[in-house]
Formats: C-alpha cells, sequence, structure tokens
C-alpha cells in the first residue's frame, strides 16, 4: 500500500485494499455508515450556529440526559441503515431495545446486525471538543427470514466482522476493520471522498501517556490506585503522562497513534465502570486489537466475554500491549492480596 504522505490524489473508498476483504453487502453497508458520517459531521460542525447543542429534554435508558446531537446522530444512522436495506435490526446507546427491520418485502433476508454509539463524548458536545461514533456489525445468528432476536445481538465481540469508529475532530476521520488490519480514512469536506491517510494503523507496543479520570482515585480498586502511582514514579521512563479528553473515541484515538493506556475501571460508585460493552468497549478492542493492542476488563479479553444485557457495562483497560499488561499485573497482584488477607482474617477469626 502506498504511503499517504505521497501525491496520490483522492481516493475513493472502495477502490482501496481494504474492502478487496469485505462482502458486497458489508462494504454496502460500511458505505451507508461513511454517508450518514458525513451527514453527522456536517451538524457537528456547525452545532454553534444552530440549535442542536445543549439537552434534548429527556433521558435514555442510562439514566443520562440526552444531548440534542445524541438524538440527531441516533436518527440518521437509523434512518440511513434502515433505508438502505441492508441490516436486518439495530441496538443503540439511545435506544431502550433493538429494533427490528422487516426489509421491503417484510421478509427479514438481511443477515447482518449493527450495534451504535451515535455520539461518543457528549459531555464534550457544548464544549467544542472532539467526539465520535462507534459502530459493531455481526451476522446474525438466528434464521434468515425471521424477525431478528436479541441473540443476535448478545454475541461475544470475538464474532464482529467488522467495527469502526468516526472521530468528528480537527479533521474528520473514519477509522474500521473488517478483521484484516485497521485502516483510517480521513474526510475531504470539499470532495465529500474519504482518503485512505492511515493504511494499517499500528498501535505502539508501548506509550507514557495514561488517559483515566482521575477526579475518581478515591472510588478505584487498589490495583487501579497502585497502577496510577507506578505511573507517577520518577523510574526509567516515567513519570508518565496524563491525558483524558473525556471522549473515548478521542482518547484511544490519539493513545493508537502516539502510544498509551485509556482505563474507565469499576470503582466503589460504579460497580462494572461506566462504558458499555455492545456498543463502545467490543469494537474499539477489535479496532485496537487489529492495529496489534490490547484490550481487557482488567483481567479477561474483553473479545471473549459472552454479553448477558444490551447495556451492560464492563470496566475497560484498552491501548497499548505492554501498559495494558502492565495494569492488568497491578490488577491480580491487588486481587492476590486481598484473597490473602481475607484467609489470615478468617484463619485468626477460627
Ligand atoms: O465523564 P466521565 O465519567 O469521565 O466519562 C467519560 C466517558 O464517558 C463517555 O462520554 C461515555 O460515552 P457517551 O458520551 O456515549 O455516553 C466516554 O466517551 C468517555 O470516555
Ligand atoms: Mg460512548
Ligand atoms: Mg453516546
Amino acid at each position: 500500500m502506498s504511503k499517504p504522505n505521497q501525491t496520490l490524489g483522492e481516493f475513493i473508498i472502495e477502490n482501496q485494499s481494504d474492502f478487496a476483504y469485505s462482502s458486497g453487502e458489508l462494504s454496502r453497508l460500511i458505505n451507508s455508515i461513511r454517508l450518514a458520517a458525513k451527514v453527522v459531521n456536517h451538524e457537528v460542525n456547525k452545532a454553534g450556529l444552530v440549535d442542536i447543542v445543549g439537552a434534548y429534554g429527556e433521558t435514555n435508558i442510562q439514566g443520562e440526559d440526552q444531548q440534542k446531537l445524541d438524538v440527531y446522530a441516533n436518527n440518521k444512522f437509523i434512518q440511513t441503515l434502515t433505508n438502505r436495506e441492508i441490516v436486518c435490526g439495530i441496538a443503540s446507546e439511545e435506544n431502550d431495545d433493538f429494533i427490528r427491520i422487516e426489509g421491503h418485502k417484510g421478509d427479514h433476508q438481511n443477515k447482518y446486525v449493527v450495534l451504535i454509539d451515535p455520539l461518543d463524548g457528549s459531555s464534550n458536545i457544548d464544549v467544542n471538543v472532539s467526539v465520535g461514533t462507534i459502530f459493531s456489525i455481526y451476522r446474525r445468528v438466528t434464521p434468515i427470514g425471521t424477525p431478528v432476536e436479541l441473540e443476535d445481538f448478545l454475541q461475544p465481540g470475538n464474532n464482529q466482522v467488522a467495527a469502526g469508529y468516526i472521530i468528528y475532530g480537527t479533521s474528520t476521520m473514519l477509522v474500521y476493520t473488517t478483521g484484516h488490519g485497521t485502516n483510517g480514512f480521513t474526510l475531504n469536506p470539499a470532495l465529500g471522498s474519504w482518503y485512505l491517510s492511515h493504511p494499517d494503523m499500528k498501535f505502539p507496543e508501548s506509550g507514557t501517556i495514561y488517559s483515566i479520570n482521575e477526579g475518581n482515585y478515591v472510588h478505584f480498586p487498589q490495583g487501579v490506585k497502585d497502577y496510577i502511582k507506578y505511573c507517577q514514579e520518577e523510574k526509567d521512563d516515567r513519570p508518565y503522562t496524563s491525558r483524558y479528553i473525556g471522549s473515548m473515541v478521542s482518547d484511544i484515538h490519539r493513545n493508537m497513534i502516539k502510544g498509551g493506556i485509556f482505563m474507565y475501571p469499576k470503582s466503589s460508585k460504579a460497580n462494572n465502570g461506566k462504558l458499555r460493552l455492545l456498543y463502545e468497549c467490543n469494537p474499539m478492542a477489535f479496532i485496537v486489537e487489529q492495529a496489534g493492542g490490547k484490550a481487557s476488563d482488567g483481567f479477561q479479553r474483553i473479545l471473549n466475554i459472552k454479553p448477558t444485557e444490551l447495556h451492560q457495562r464492563i470496566p475497560f483497560f484498552c491501548g497499548s500491549k505492554k501498559m495494558v499488561e502492565k495494569a492488568e499485573e497491578f490488577m491480580r497482584v491487588s486481587e492476590e492480596t486481598k484473597k490473602d488477607q481475607a484467609q489470615e482474617l478468617s484463619f485468626s477469626n477460627k
């Protein structure tokens, strides 16, 4: 693949090798996501000019105040995917339940389901900080020709056929994988085309950036506290740099370019953390692993986890392989220490 800094002119995504791997229907599905992304990008870029910032006035199933852009992005992606008749079902962060899409003959002949976080980083919308969209695509597991069911969405992340994110930042990028590496495309807003600006992205094996909301420090498990202290020690290549945007797509995208680890662990305030397994952690884990990075809940690989609920949350450690492994080591040691202390306590009480 030629390097993007040569004068290669504008690439239209269909000519790129990445589509060489995807079936016609899957490529049409990713095309519709690209189309919806351009529409949402246009709205995000003029958010201050039109009445699209601020609260929508309702809360979603997460109990979060929906932002107008949350709802706008959600409607755009659902509308585009429904009209293009490529999916048999959609699950969204902004919808309590999944949506069945019958097809114009009502015959449920489409084979893919999409799970989506239409607007990630909602707290940043009104302050002009980059936000994103995250999507995850599976083949349905129930018979084609029948209405899609919950089990079609509750598949382990290993089953994903594609996953990606759009980052609406200083430039708009689409980064996605179909299981054959991770590629980044930058939108040329003048032409409305996507340029293969970051072919075959590789997550640096190590790094010096750690991203975590340290405002929750006192509520973190001991293993997370110990790892944060490790990052802050004056030793070897440390202290590391703390960078936290508050928009997971942006934090992970920066780390994918520069190296680093993003963590949203459980805490005494949120027993499973905040991020959702199905439409945030699984797609990001697939994308990051395909670039050589790592993603776990602190103990087990995210992509191996069998989901039980549509909106279930999971602790999330994601980024440079060596940094995630180091954080997991602190989590393991802390758990073992806790078990030893509990054992000693039970012996002394006998
Ligand atoms: O403000 P907090 O608690 O640090 O949470 C920030 C995290 O919440 C999120 O905004 C959650 O995503 P949504 O905006 O899609 O709800 C992540 O993008 C981000 O990493
Ligand atoms: Mg999100
Ligand atoms: Mg969201």
